[in-house]
């Protein structure tokens, strides 16, 4: 263990537990970024998390805390601390009568749901999956699909945060108000969140339906009911067929009896597996991926227009989805109406369309891009008090919103080969139609000056509170700075990126200056010759005793203040 953290546990003998471990290798869900934290601690008590927030400002470490992983871009990447709530994770009141629940910030949302349902309680809302955390999936504005919802984060009624000097501070729509609004969407980056108290629902069943539709029933109907005929509605575009699966649901009386759908193709052994590795075989040979999308679709839904299934499950269980493969997500989000003519652009794009009929400045030859694209809605403006909105709520300020979510499949974890075109004209249309991508995915091509515009005033709030909650930058990582932040300052305990590298099962290895002085060192100690990961570069000569002794400069003397 780090000699300084040794000396500072001492120092403190407070009895209170700090139960950290060496050696977590921490990866994306999508296993597309690893990295190696210094330290995996596992806090069960606030006591515990204050004690660690306070050891990582004596010993002048960056904090990270991670949900489940479950965002898909380095945004938990570190190789400084990282924190865990698994263990934090308790329901600590329920409300039945105001159908409110208060809860550890560490409780995944499955969790939550499946322990409310005895108070005949549920999530009035959720994505594709319930495995997040409350706090991760409020912490980068996730949302579902539904006109008649927003963001999870609108039913957060009041949360408490552990700031970086220990304290634990509470805030609401009218307590704090500046500091919820920060904290509702924090990207991480304000401190622990430790309590929420969240809006519940009714226990519900749902009824779905899905159906195979022409593309053209899709656009035609869009400003008419498409959207508004039942609660929740989501749409898969498959832009070769020109078609698309529409998913409809509506709340059924929990007396109402489940009714299986009949069974999902790719959701048993074969069709998961055939699909898998007609992927794989379309990473070397990308043409046949519109022979798979009529195959597979075909087979999962139906191969003539008008095909429909349904059935009756619990709200909890029935709005989620199977995600199935690794992949890469690229999602955004931009007013409703424009989604007609983002979808006939990017169509007209991905088709090979003449230049006229997409205006997209990018080559789409020789490309093939896996279906479906995912297109879902949400309205935050619905009764929304514009001053109680999160500040880096990425949804559109005064009217409904449309994502759209561009989703690659890494079949057996290898990445496809159109990504890079497909994202750059994806985003380069996003922008064009207005849009801000979502903060946990895999987007390219923004740059600082675009995300300040996308914000406006309302990024400089997130900042102010974030610089005032976090003056020395403990919870200030490399996606932060990259995207929001001027590059050529920097906070006394922020984290940089230092280098990626791929790693040979699949995805990159992300590494930060924290894993890099550990690698000095040890070099150092042994004589400049050994690295203590044989996998990583190593530092040699000049470089290193430079680093190493700005290091210890640091430490010595402190860092500067922006
Ligand atoms: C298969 C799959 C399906 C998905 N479906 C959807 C979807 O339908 N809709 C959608 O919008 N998104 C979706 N996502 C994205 C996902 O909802 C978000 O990435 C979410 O943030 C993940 O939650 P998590 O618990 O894994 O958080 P993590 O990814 O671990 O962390 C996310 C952020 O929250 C911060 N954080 C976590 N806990 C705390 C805490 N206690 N205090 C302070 N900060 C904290 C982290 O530091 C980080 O900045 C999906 C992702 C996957 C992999
Ligand atoms: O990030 C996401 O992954 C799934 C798509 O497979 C989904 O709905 C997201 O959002």
């Amino acid at each position: 263990m780090n000699p300084k953290l040794t000396a500072e546990l001492a120092k403190l003998d407070d009895g209170i537990p700090f139960r950290a471990s060496t050696g977590h290798v921490h990866h994306t869900w999508a296993k597309t970024l690893h990295s190696r934290p210094e330290l995996y601690i596992q806090p069960e008590t606030l006591e515990e998390i204050q004690k660690v927030v306070t050891l990582a400002r004596r010993c002048r470490r960056r904090v990270v805390v991670v949900g489940c992983a479950h965002s898909p871009n380095d945004i938990t990447c570190t190789s400084s601390w990282k924190i865990n709530l698994d263990n934090f994770s308790r329901i600590l009141n329920v409300d039945q009568e105001a159908k409110q629940v208060t809860v550890e910030g560490g409780i995944r949302l499955n969790h939550l749901n499946l322990q409310m349902k005895k108070y005949g309680l549920t999530m009035p809302n959720l994505g594709s999956i319930d495995n997040q955390s409350i706090v991760g999936a409020i912490s980068t504005a996730t949302h579902g699909s539904s006109l008649s919802h927003g963001l999870l984060a609108e039913s957060v009624l009041s949360l408490q945060i552990v700031l970086s000097n220990g304290q634990a501070v509470r805030c609401s729509p009218t307590q704090n108000t500046e500091l919820f609004r920060a904290a509702l969407v924090s990207l991480g980056a304000l401190g622990v969140i430790t309590e929420i108290t969240f809006q519940m629902t009714s226990f519900s069943h749902i009824e779905w339906t899905q159906s195979l539709e022409p593309l053209s029933h899709v656009l035609d109907n869009w400003g008419k009911d498409l959207w508004t005929q039942e609660e929740y509605t989501r749409i898969w575009w498959l832009p070769y067929m020109s078609r698309a699966i529409i998913w409809r649901a509506h709340k059924v009386p929990p007396s109402t009896s489940p009714r299986s759908p009949p069974p999902s193709w790719y959701g048993g052994a074969v069709g998961f597996h055939t699909y898998h590795n007609l992927l794989y075989l379309a990473s070397f040979l990308p043409p046949i991926l519109p022979f798979i999308e009529w195959f597979v679709f075909g087979m999962q839904y139906g191969f003539s227009v008008g095909h429909a299934t349904s059935g009756v499950e619990e709200l909890r269980t029935g709005l989620l989805m199977d995600c199935l493969y690794s992949q890469f997500v690229n999602e955004w989000a931009i007013p409703l109406a424009k989604g007609p003519e983002a979808i006939t652009r990017l169509s007209a794009w991905i088709n090979g369309k003449p230049y006229s009929a997409h205006r997209i400045p990018f080559s789409a030859r020789g490309l093939y891009v896996h279906a479906p694209v995912e297109v879902r809605v949400s309205d935050t403006s619905r009764n929304r008090d514009n001053t109680t909105r999160p500040y880096l709520d990425p949804t559109v300020d005064d009217g409904p919103t449309l994502y759209l979510n561009a989703t690659l499949y890494r079949a057996y974890l290898k990445d496809p080969p159109c990504k890079e075109r497909y994202y750059q004209a994806f985003e380069y249309l996003m922008k064009e139609m207005g849009g801000r991508p979502h903060w946990a995915k895999n987007y390219q091509t923004v740059m600082r000056d675009e995300f300040k515009n996308m914000y406006g005033g309302r990024l400089g709030d997130w900042l102010l509170q974030r610089q005032k909650v976090d003056p020395d930058g403990m919870f200030l990582g490399d996606y932060v700075r990259r995207n929001l932040l001027e590059p050529e300052k920097r906070l006394p305990l922020e984290e940089r990126e230092v280098k990626r590298w791929k790693v040979s099962e699949g995805g990159e290895m992300w590494v930060g200056e924290v894993q890099r002085e550990r690698e000095i060192g040890a070099e150092l100690s042994e004589g400049g010759t050994k690295s203590s990961d044989e996998s990583f570069d190593r530092v040699q000569g000049e470089e290193a005793q430079s680093m190493f002794l700005s290091q210890k400069t640091r430490e010595e003397n402190g860092w500067e203040r922006t």
